[in-house]
């Protein structure tokens, strides 16, 4: 892949896990700079992966060729007017990894005519396993989108998508994810420890089913999920009691209504940001 300069304006979660994941798979890090206010993340993330750390945004923003924004969405606003004041963006390719500040409102902020990219990625990057929507306006040129479904290929799967709208699935299918699946685990390994076993042996026995689970679907291409469900269902047997229990108390729904309330976050933060 190309190896552009790239600024991190914001040092925390996501931001470490892409860095992470990006160092690990061989983007040059001597070509990362990340900016954050306190050294407490940025200095970590130097010291553990060798990218350049400075509390200077205008700075960094102006000596790189992509800018990936990278605060909190209710900091989006201060963290761009600042950087308009001083950088010119034009030349630039902005990655945004935000959820809900629109296209629109960067454009409002940074530029009419942006060239920018949204990205939604989760924190598995961290491990090369992330899973990243990336929407484009049509002002992005063929080599921007292909630099940066390239960047986010380095530290796990990209999914394009057409409209706008599609980065606020994708939050619910993917970037909120992995909290779920915690969520999910947390709560087994809970129950594991009442029933006697150490924090450490509940957490061996859930983290194993939980990664000898996908490991299954990852080998399994063609093999319905609920094939796969219906494997482990031994008629009369234990897992039927278990799932039994999930239905009852309407799982299936529970996690649409989860994602939609997702979504609707999501939309909402469209219009406060
Ligand atoms: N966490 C996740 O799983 C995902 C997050 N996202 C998006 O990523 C973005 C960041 O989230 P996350 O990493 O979780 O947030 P964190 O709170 O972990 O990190 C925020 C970072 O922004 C820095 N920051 C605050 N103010 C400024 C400023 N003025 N200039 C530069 N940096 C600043 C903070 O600095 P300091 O280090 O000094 O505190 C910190 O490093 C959000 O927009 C979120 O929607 C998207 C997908 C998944
Ligand atoms: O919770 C959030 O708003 C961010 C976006 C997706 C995951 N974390």
């Amino acid at each position: 892949m190309q190896h552009r300069k790239l600024c991190f304006i914001g040092a925390g979660n996501m931001a470490g896990a892409i860095i992470a994941g990006l160092v690990e798979s061989g983007y040059p890090a001597n070509l990362v700079s990340v900016c954050a206010p306190s050294t407490t993340h940025r200095d970590a993330l130097a010291e553990k992966y060798g990218v350049k750390s400075s509390s200077d945004n205008n700075g960094c923003a102006k000596d790189a060729d992509v800018v990936v924004l990278s605060v909190k969405p209710q900091m989006m606003a201060d963290v761009c007017k600042a950087l308009q004041k001083d950088v010119d963006f034009s030349g630039k390719l902005v990655l945004s990894i935000a959820a809900g500040v629109s296209v629109a409102r960067f454009c409002e902020l940074l530029g009419d005519n942006l060239n920018i990219v949204r990205i939604m990625p989760n924190t598995p990057s961290l491990v090369g396993k992330g899973m990243s929507g990336l929407f484009a306006p049509e002002q992005v040129s063929q080599a921007d989108r292909d630099y940066s479904g390239e960047l986010m290929t380095a530290v796990g799967k990209v999914c394009w998508v057409d409209t706008e709208e599609g980065i606020n699935h994708i939050i619910a299918a993917a970037g909120s994810a992995p909290a779920y699946f915690f969520l999910f685990m947390e709560a087994m390994q809970a129950e594991a420890q009442r029933l006697g076993f150490s924090a450490e042996a509940a957490r061996m026995l859930v983290e194993q089913a939980a990664s000898g689970a996908t490991a299954l679907v990852a080998a399994s291409p063609d093999t319905p999920l609920s094939q796969l469900r219906e494997n482990v269902t031994s008629k009369g047997g234990t897992t039927f009691e278990a799932l039994k229990v999930f239905t009852d108390r309407k799982l299936p729904e529970i996690v649409s209504e989860a994602m939609q309330a997702a979504i609707t976050r999501a939309q909402e933060m469209e219009k406060q940001f």
